[in-house]
């Protein structure tokens, strides 16, 4: 019960709710007596009435005036049952939803780090299925419990009082079923467990296949992924299978024990009833239905504690996660305007995961406004300046300083706001275009969105849709060709107008024409604006006031267009190499 500790700010939060369900649940269940000792007075008055003892108007009246309390007493019982449901089982719901979201904002507020640790299948399966586990216990665990306290607490007396000897034997069995049901309940929950991973390995492979489908199409391999499929099937029916079994014994063990339970009501009240033990028939009607009220808490004692089991497991697995701290940590709580100068002193950076140095010493300054393109072969740290300029790594070793202040020293918000990032895999969500492009600026006006898009020459595409700058994205809709995206991602930053720009190759997937209306553009836009343009072409660097040309993490060449062309090197060779291709 340690990790399940967590819930109690949530059932401090709630109290007055639940204590109102535990005064129903007790009243709903006290009606519920009403029954079982008027079916035995109603006996007795039948008794007394064949005795001749009492008259038959009189027994009539009796048998009528009980009938009706009874009823009275179970709509009464029902109404409050069905009042216990809406105050504990909601409240469940209210924690349940409450949870979800800690767990969210807590993902939201963890490093990238974090994300490349986990997989995303383990992280929606601690948000939804284990708070799924978490809410039977605040929930339908937490009703039945007392519901089965209560009516423990008032029928076990009464059983005693009325038959001692007699209620001590059709007890007997009950525990029986209670440990019986707690072992069915573990190996269900153990076999359920191994059938939803079955699920789950099944759907993530479905979900692949349709994502690569094109891939699959293209290499002819439908036989062999129809034949990985149908193997991952066959295995989870067979689990399927193995948990129908266990799920088949569970009515039938019930059945079995309430049926022994009665058997000694009968057997046992029928002797002492011979024997004059017991003063009615009416007693041995009555104890019945009190086995029969017992059963079901009896078998949901086995089912609250395996209940409990899962939710312990879950709350574990939950609280992993929400122990996690961020590895970058804020400590600058106050806004800290961002200007746009940027200085790298000595930066190493190691990644944590590869220990891979992507970074090794690197020096250098980029003035408020200036814009900076940075080159170099694939893996050689390009893009890895990009993000330790929005903080989403902290360096390894030396420092980065943002108008003159070390970037540790700023507010995190303060330097993301400051940033228009265009990733290399320009990412867009199922939404409008309208939307993705207001992603950079919420509040932005129609005629803002335009002109965002005009600059990053995608205008002309997305009046081409049907549905213009409405049209859906993703999924639910059209697939944008690569250089749309890229383009529609740099209308995104191009919107947020920030102080600095970070552009990383996103324009590699457009044709150099195209690509040179948009670095037109973005130097009108990004006027006075820091940029960092990541690219592979000499191109992107042409204009630039700096370029930075980076080999193994090293800083091999710095200056510009016409200093570099000037020496031999790498970006020289580039220069020429990618001269004679155009001319070619
Ligand atoms: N998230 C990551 N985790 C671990 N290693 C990484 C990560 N990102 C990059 N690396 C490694 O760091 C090195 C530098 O990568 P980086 O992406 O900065 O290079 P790049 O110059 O931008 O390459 P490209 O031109 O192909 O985009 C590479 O060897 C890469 O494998």
């Amino acid at each position: 019960m340690k990790e399940l500790a967590h819930l109690n700010k949530y059932f401090k939060k709630y109290w007055s709710k639940l204590l109102v369900g535990l005064f129903i649940t007790i009243i709903a269940r006290v009606l519920q007596l009403v029954m079982p000792r008027l079916v035995k007075e109603s006996i007795v008055v039948i008794e007394n009435f064949m005795d001749g003892q009492v008259e038959e108007s009189a027994a009539k009246g009796l048998l009528l005036e009980y009938i009706l309390i009874i009823v009275g007493a179970a709509l009464l019982s029902g109404f409050f049952t069905f009042l216990m449901r809406q105050t504990i089982i909601n409240v469940s719901r209210y924690i349940e939803y409450d949870l979800k979201n800690e767990i969210f904002d807590h993902y939201q507020f963890l490093s990238l780090n974090f994300y490349k640790k986990n997989r995303t299948g383990d992280l929606m399966n601690r948000i939804s299925e284990d708070v799924n586990q978490v809410r039977m216990y605040s929930g339908p665990a937490l009703m039945y419990g007392i519901n089965t306290i209560t009516l423990f607490a008032c029928i076990i007396p009464i059983m005693f009082m009325t038959a001692p000897k007699l209620a001590a034997y059709t007890l007997i069995p009950l525990p029986i079923l209670s440990v019986l049901i707690y072992y069915i309940s573990k190996i269900i929950h153990e076999r359920s467990t191994i059938v939803q991973q079955y699920l789950s390995t099944l759907s993530t492979f479905t979900q692949e296949v349709f994502s690569g489908v094109s891939v699959i199409k293209a290499y002819a391999l439908e036989p062999s992924i129809n034949n990985d499929l149908s193997t991952l099937a066959v295995e989870g029916k067979d689990k399927s299978m193995d948990l129908a079994k266990v799920n088949a014994w569970f009515f039938p063990l019930m059945v079995l024990l309430i049926g022994i339970s009665n058997i000694f009501v009968i057997y046992i009240g029928g002797k002492q009833y011979i024997n004059g033990e017991i003063a009615s028939s009416g007693v041995i009607a009555e104890f019945v239905l009190y086995v029969n009220m017992l059963t079901w808490p009896v078998a949901i004692i086995g089912w609250l504690t395996s209940i409990v089991q899962r939710a312990e497991a879950s709350q574990k697995r939950i609280n992993e996660f929400l122990n996690e701290t961020p590895d970058i940590k804020n400590t600058v709580f106050e806004e800290t305007p961002i200007k746009g100068k940027i200085e790298f002193k000595n930066v190493t950076f190691t990644y944590e995961d590869t220990e891979i140095t992507a970074l090794d010493n690197i020096s250098f300054t980029i003035n408020e406004g200036e814009t900076v393109a940075i080159l170099g072969k694939t893996g050689s740290g390009k893009s890895t300046i990009l993000d330790l300029i929005a903080r989403l790594y902290d360096v390894t070793s030396g420092e980065i300083l943002i108008d003159d202040t070390p970037i540790k020293e700023l507010n995190i918000n303060s330097i993301r706001q400051a940033i228009g990032a265009v990733p290399q895999d320009a990412f867009l969500f199922s939404d409008s275009i309208k939307t993705n492009i207001k992603f950079g600026k919420e509040n932005a006006t129609d005629e803002e969105v335009i002109e965002a898009a005009k600059n990053a020459v995608v205008h002309e595409n997305i009046i081409g849709f049907s549905k213009g700058y409405d049209t859906v994205l993703g999924e639910r809709g059209i697939t944008l060709s690569g250089g749309q995206k890229q383009r529609v991602s740099i209308a995104r930053a191009l919107l947020k107008k920030p102080e600095i720009y970070l552009f990383d190759d996103c324009l590699s997937a457009v044709d150099t024409e195209t690509e040179e209306d948009i670095l037109n553009n973005l130097k009108k836009a990004s006027k006075n604006r820091t940029t960092l343009i990541v690219s592979h072409r000499v191109s992107s660097a042409k204009n630039a006031d700096k370029v930075l040309v980076l080999s193994n993490g090293k800083l091999l060449q710095e200056g510009n267009h016409t200093d570099l062309n000037s020496v031999e090197g790498y970006y020289k060779d580039l220069y020429y190499t990618q001269l004679s291709e155009k001319e070619n």
